[in-house]
């Protein structure tokens, strides 16, 4: 059972194969063996996911299931959930338990999904590697010394060691797709304003947005179908009409038009990484597509602007942890300025300390125009890049990232290398653009590698499609790590 898909497991469900309860404790006992060594979940409750599973199986024997309902799934430990601690991987929420529910857990609670825990991530979502919560890294499950990626490192390992049979994370600058890159699974970042934030942890938010990271394309498009939809709660929602996901899964690939950008595929990236995604374009050549070049000049120009757009918002984002309302107060303060000092200087990390500086700076009197103003120019000549090129094609293709997983520790003392991981990832949040992962094999040391799927806006429908049938014809995405 710990090995189906959710496809499978509503199934299993409704046939009466397994109860709720029963799903509930083979994942907790699951959870309580590997996570000791994985550290993908930062919080779990065992009595707490026992009574949301009693409910469940209470609604099914009522007749009130709804296709998800008794089906387990992991948070990331950013969206807010009533009753439980939500840190964002900082000490500065250690001791926050959160008094409501974002809308994304809301839609989940309410489809009957059970919860399964909090996982971890790189402190207020800011990292490649998940190296910076304040919980400790993330081990990859297929290599113990690889980091699993970030931020969405433990929603990423919770589903790949199949502690969760999916999760959902939150893509600022690739925080889904990378980590499902490098830990085998499956996800997706919808264009932006499809999923709400409200109640999510804000770190960027022109650019933060939630999504599903599962086993399979079809439970990505299953997950999305509750998470995704209007919430006038979130000023940046779109009101737009209720779509199903999976309405396109089995269209043939026939006459697709896939374009991959000149610039994915030059100097940087790694030969096996180059190797996967070739054979990937391979496979859906065969299965009907055609191939057009396209490009994104301003590709390189990513990551400055992101590096100052992000951290600009975060700056201002993160003025809320003051230690007045919430959150953690330094224990010992002369004034009130000590007292802010003292509980900031406490609660954040280093990276997130040098964000918060970098974004300041770039945002202060003189040097606004220089560095915020040109960053978002910058951002409008992405959008028009991507634009053009999908004048000329259906959906984009590339890798997801430079390099299969990495060492912990490899890039822990170079921040900037770490943002240079980022190059394939961030023009998709800057130009608001949905964008997944799907597993389409493995480099030479055995670490899983991703294709990246770029869509036009609201063209999440056909990129599940894409994925489903490479799934169909491949079987990456059923590869587990020996645990
Ligand atoms: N949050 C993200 O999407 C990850 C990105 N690497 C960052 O540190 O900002």
């Amino acid at each position: 059972m710990i090995n189906a898909t959710l496809k499978e497991l509503s199934r299993h469900l409704t046939s009466g194969e397994v109860t709720s309860v029963e799903l509930a404790t083979q994942y907790l006992d699951r959870i309580k063996a590997l996570n000791p060594a994985l550290n993908a979940f930062i919080t779990i409750d065992g009595e707490k996911t026992l009574e949301e599973a009693r409910a469940a199986d209470a609604a099914r024997a009522a007749g009130e299931a709804g296709p998800l309902t008794g089906v387990p799934l992991a948070y990331k430990d950013i969206f807010c959930q009533e009753g439980w601690k939500t840190s964002c991987g900082s000490r500065m929420l250690d001791n926050f338990v959160a008094p409501y529910s974002a809308h994304v857990v809301e839609r989940c609670r309410a489809a009957g999904m059970v919860t399964l825990g909090r996982t971890n991530m790189d402190e207020f979502a800011m990292g490649s590697s998940n190296e910076n919560s304040y919980y400790g890294p993330v081990k990859n499950p297929w290599d113990f010394n690889a980091i699993p990626g970030g931020s969405s490192g433990g929603s990423a390992v919770a589903v790949a060691a199949r502690l969760a049979p999916a999760a959902l994370g939150t893509d600022t600058g690739g925080s889904i797709r990378q980590p499902a890159s490098h830990c085998g699974v499956t996800g997706i970042k919808p264009t932006y304003g499809t999923v709400s934030r409200y109640g999510m942890v804000a770190f960027a938010s022109s650019l933060d947005q939630g999504g599903p990271m599962a086993q399979t394309a079809e439970d990505c498009a299953l997950l999305l179908n509750v998470i995704a939809g209007f919430d006038s709660r979130d000023s940046t929602s779109l009101e737009r009409a209720p779509e199903d996901y999976t309405r396109s899964l089995e269209q043939p690939l026939t006459g697709l038009k896939v374009g991959l950008p000149r610039e994915y595929f030059a100097e940087g990236l790694s030969e096996d990484v180059a190797q996967v995604v070739q054979s990937a374009i391979d496979t859906l050549r065969q299965l009907g597509a055609e191939v057009v070049e396209v490009s994104l000049p301003n590709t390189r120009l990513s990551i400055p602007a992101y590096y100052v757009i992000a951290p600009a918002e975060a700056s201002s984002n993160l003025s809320r942890y003051d230690g007045v309302r919430y959150g953690h107060r330094a224990a010992e303060y002369s004034d009130l300025v000590d007292m802010y000092e003292r509980t900031r200087a406490e609660g954040f990390g280093d990276e997130v300390k040098r964000r918060i500086l970098v974004g300041t700076y770039v945002l202060s009197h003189g040097y606004y125009d220089a560095y915020y103003l040109k960053a978002q120019k910058i951002r409008r000549l992405i959008a028009d890049d991507f634009r053009k090129a999908f004048e000329r094609c259906d959906v984009i293709l590339g890798p997801v990232a430079p390099t299969a997983a990495f060492d912990i520790g490899q890039l822990a003392d170079d921040p900037v290398q770490m943002y240079l991981s980022d190059i394939y990832t961030l023009s998709i949040n800057l130009a608001g653009l949905p964008g997944m992962s799907v597993p389409a094999g493995f480099a030479g040391n055995g670490r899983p590698v991703g294709l990246q799927i770029v869509g036009n806006y609201f063209s999440e429908a056909k990129m599940l499609n894409v994925a489903h049938q490479f799934q169909l014809a491949t079987d990456w995405h059923a590869r587990r790590p020996v645990l």
